[in-house]
């Protein structure tokens, strides 16, 4: 983040290619994928894995980013795939991602996705209520289709994050709680469920965790639960899946652990606990999102106007907001930038930069040091990749930046612009 790589114009360069030349190919707001990040980010999760003598799936959670040429990439790199609609798995079964590969997650799955899921013959299904497990088994049943099961579970333990994305806990929409007794329950029934075969548990304790310790309570928690499910109902299980949430750096601030850490700090904590427990040792899935995609992304704007108030703050307006990353508004979430054109320009200026929706809270970043900035500047946010363009939206009716994937010195659209025409196509 503090250097950054610079080609003989002076511009900012991502994947091999100057910003430059990317913003006068494909125009602004841009996001801009290096792809190479991305593998390299997967294989580290399989290299450490491998390491670890477990058994394992990395599936990457496609909410964080999703297009047909990022089905292909996972694809490509060997991960299985988390979706969390009828959308995304629409779109990973229109990229031809193999249906064995694929789990469904979700609190509120309705029928219809129910249904595609089944036809397309997925891996497993994650289910996450009383409701689904009676409605997956009676279209099962009707279909005479064995169906594999993950029960999701909420262990209890808290991850130290945004409250807004911390999921573990009791008080929480997801899966079944385990101290109350409800997620014995649910196992106890589908086990009586002849199309059902459960594979084992799912826990995913929240987003951008720092720490070990939040994997570690959980993956106790969970192996004294299974053991429990053994004693009192005679059941062994084969997988556990642990979710995602390994942390990410959006500023300087943020001091994730590298992905081996991560993943040898669980894959320890399983060899531990299950040891203990005299349990055969699981295999064990993740559910990586924002780590494998994040700090792989840039997006690229246009600075212009300029507001000055003498005395209290500057602001700096770009031609994209919260329609493109509403992160901020969402979550009070930092990042940092940097001016494209001129990377290396002493930062004399404090600014702030606002987006272009009309809405106050719809400001990117509070005071950040630029060099002086003028109109037609190109503004460089890192570690846009996850959750930006998947949660992106209309709001004012602006249309969705193009997203490019780069990689080597060679640039490619995966997603167009969208067009004032695509905002119309479905009004009558
Ligand atoms: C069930 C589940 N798995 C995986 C993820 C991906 O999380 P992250 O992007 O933090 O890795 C999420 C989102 O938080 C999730 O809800
Ligand atoms: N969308 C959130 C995280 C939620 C992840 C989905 N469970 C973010 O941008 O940080």
């Amino acid at each position: 983040m503090s250097t950054v790589d610079v080609n003989v114009q002076g511009d900012l360069t991502i994947g091999g290619i100057g910003t430059g030349d990317l913003v006068e190919r494909y125009g602004t707001p841009l996001m801009v994928y290096d792809e190479g990040m991305i593998r390299g980010n997967a294989k580290l999760f399989r290299d450490a894995f491998n390491e670890s003598g477990l058994k394992y799936q990395v599936a990457y959670a496609s909410k964080a980013f999703l297009c047909k040429e990022m089905v292909r990439l996972a694809e490509q790199e060997n991960l299985s795939l988390d979706v969390v609609s009828g959308g995304e798995l629409y779109t990973a079964l229109e990229a031809g991602f193999p249906a064995a590969r694929i789990h469904f997650h979700g609190n509120n799955k309705s029928e219809d996705e129910l249904l595609m899921a089944l036809e397309a013959e997925i891996g497993c299904f994650v289910v996450d209520s009383f409701l689904e497990l009676e409605l997956l088994h009676d279209l099962a049943k009707e279909r005479e289709q064995e169906v594999q099961i993950l029960i999701r579970v909420t262990p209890g333990v808290e991850a130290h994050t945004h409250e807004y994305i911390t999921t573990g806990q009791e008080d929480s929409k997801f899966g079944f709680s385990i101290s109350n007794g409800q997620a014995a329950t649910a196992i106890g029934l589908a086990i009586r469920k002849p199309y059902f075969s459960l594979l084992g548990l799912h826990s995913h304790i929240g987003s951008q965790i720092f720490e070990q310790e939040g994997f570690d309570q959980a993956i106790r928690v969970l192996s004294d639960f299974m053991q429990r499910i053994r004693i009192d109902l005679d059941v062994m299980m084969p997988v556990l899946n642990i979710g995602g949430g390994f942390g990410v750096r959006y500023t300087e601030e943020d001091q994730p652990l590298p992905i081996p850490t991560y993943v040898k700090g669980i894959t320890d904590s399983v060899k531990t606990y299950f040891a203990k427990n005299e349990y055969p040792l699981p295999e064990v899935w993740v559910e990586p999102g924002r780590s494998m995609v994040a700090e792989a992304g840039t997006t690229l704007y246009k600075v212009g106007s300029k507001k000055i108030i003498p005395d209290v703050r500057t602001y700096v307006a770009i031609d994209g907001g919260m329609t493109d990353n509403i992160r901020p508004a969402l979550y009070q979430a930092k990042y940092h930038a940097v001016l494209a054109n001129r990377p290396n320009e002493e930062c004399t200026e404090l600014v702030s930069i606002a987006g272009k929706c009309c809405e106050s809270g719809d400001m990117l970043i509070w005071d950040l040091m630029l060099p002086p900035t003028n109109y037609g500047d190109i503004l460089a946010v890192f570690s846009t990749g996850a959750y930006g363009y998947s949660m992106a939206s209309n709001y004012n009716r602006i249309p969705r930046p193009a997203v490019v994937f780069v990689d080597n010195g060679e640039s490619r659209v995966v997603i167009e612009r969208e067009t004032y025409e695509d905002l119309v196509r479905k009004d009558r």
